[in-house]
């Protein structure tokens, strides 16, 4: 039944369609944003910015930008409704509430089924706005605290750590973030942004292909890594535990979290940049020694690096959070919000040029058989 077919199993190195978003030249280690390095763009540019480029294919002129960024503040509104949702299952895990909640969204928002670029382009600014937003109110609301209303005046990374923390936070730390959410904004068909494609490639709404997305970055081989590194951190506990904390994942053939890659067979050039992070802020708050584990714990993954097993995105993001006081369970959604463009322009893609996402599964069940009733089994 299967003579010949070829089975690429986990879609390794297969190429299911054209994008003009991203590259990722995994064997150089390089990442661009429509042509642009994101080392230029985490120097040199904000988040505001970039989600113009990746939405429109060039970066803005002033006026454009200007645009851009009132339509982004104008959408920092939430129904009521979505306060009682969140107070309603407070007690879930961040990603689970992000993820109702977008979908209740999708019920209470009028317009949300609106379809073609105009309709994306509406839904996914909002969404793009609303995301952190119900970040920042669930942290709250769980820790018996009023949400903070969202300034307008605020850059979208400001905003997001003022509605967290309800004081304006410094200039340092608002690039930060902006950097952090630079970095995270688009990376081509990562599973997220692929199941988002298929949801849109049913000609589902926008809505629904978030919630997808969402779903599919929870997981600790994709966007949970992060959380799951810094739990790895506080088991090391000091620099001189990582090698035998190392020897031991890897005699149980098990991975080591924050490392490995599909595409990446040089260091994720995302790294470099939470790298610095981490290795900063550790001094400046007067905490080395989470930069000194992390660094251990590279190290020790030198002999198992043959195969280009190198650090990803995620290996230093979490330690940056961790600095900053935020709790572990929101290292995901803060890359949520990062991701939020980089979803919506592969939608945008996948629905001006759609075709329904179906491969197949080679069959290697039982031969064509009789039915048995089942007084005869
Ligand atoms: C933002 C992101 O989503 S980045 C990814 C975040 N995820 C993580 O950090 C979780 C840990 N990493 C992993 O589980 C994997 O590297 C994945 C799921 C990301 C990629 O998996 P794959 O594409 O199947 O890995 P790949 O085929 O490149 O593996 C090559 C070899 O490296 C090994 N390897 C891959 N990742 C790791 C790791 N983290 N630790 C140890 N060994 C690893 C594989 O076991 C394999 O070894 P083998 O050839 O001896 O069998
Ligand atoms: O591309 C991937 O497979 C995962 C990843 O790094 C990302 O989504 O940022």
């Amino acid at each position: 039944m299967s003579d010949g077919v070829k089975i690429n199993r986990g879609l390794k190195d297969v190429y299911f369609e054209r994008s003009g978003v991203s590259h990722i030249d995994g064997k150089a280690g390089e990442l661009l944003y429509r042509g642009y390095t994101i080392h230029d763009l985490a120097e040199h540019s904000t988040f505001e910015e970039v989600c113009y480029l990746l939405i429109h294919g060039e970066l803005p002129t002033s006026d454009q930008l200007a645009e851009f960024d009132s339509a982004l503040k104008a959408a920092r509104e939430l129904p009521d409704a979505v306060f009682d949702i969140i107070a309603s299952c407070k007690d879930g895990h961040p990603m689970d509430v992000l993820r109702t909640t977008v979908s209740a969204l999708a019920a209470l928002e009028p317009g949300s089924a609106e379809k073609g670029r105009v309709g994306f382009l509406k839904n996914g600014i909002r969404l793009t706005s609303q995301v952190p937003m119900i970040v920042a109110a669930h942290d709250r609301i769980r820790n018996g605290k009023d949400p903070v209303a969202a300034d307008k005046t605020l850059t979208h990374a400001a905003n997001w750590l003022w509605m967290l923390g309800g004081e304006i936070p410094s200039e340092a730390a608002a690039r930060l973030a902006d950097v952090d959410f630079i970095l995270h904004a688009e990376h081509g068909a990562n599973a997220s942004s692929f199941a988002a494609r298929v949801t849109v490639s049913t000609e589902a709404n926008l809505h629904g292909a978030i919630v997808t997305a969402l779903s599919t970055l929870a997981g600790p081989a994709h966007g949970g890594a992060a959380e799951d590194v810094m739990k790895m951190v506080h088991e090391i506990g000091k620099p001189e535990n990582a090698a035998d904390y190392v020897k031991a994942k890897r005699a149980n053939r098990e991975a080591v979290t924050g490392f490995g890659h599909r595409v990446y067979r040089a260091e994720d050039p995302r790294a470099r940049h939470m790298r610095e992070g981490v290795r900063k802020l550790g001094e400046e708050k007067g905490a080395p020694e989470w930069y000194e584990i992390l660094q251990a714990v590279v190290e020790a993954m030198k002999p198992y690096s043959r195969h280009g097993l190198n650090v990803n995105v995620d290996f230093y993001s979490g330690v940056v959070y961790q600095l900053h006081g935020i709790p572990m369970d929101l290292y995901v959604p803060i890359f949520a919000i990062g991701r939020m463009p980089g979803w919506l322009v592969q939608c945008l893609e996948q629905e001006e040029r759609n075709i329904l996402l179906r491969p197949l599964t080679l069959y290697d069940g039982p031969e064509k058989r009789a039915y048995v009733p089942i007084g005869e089994r």
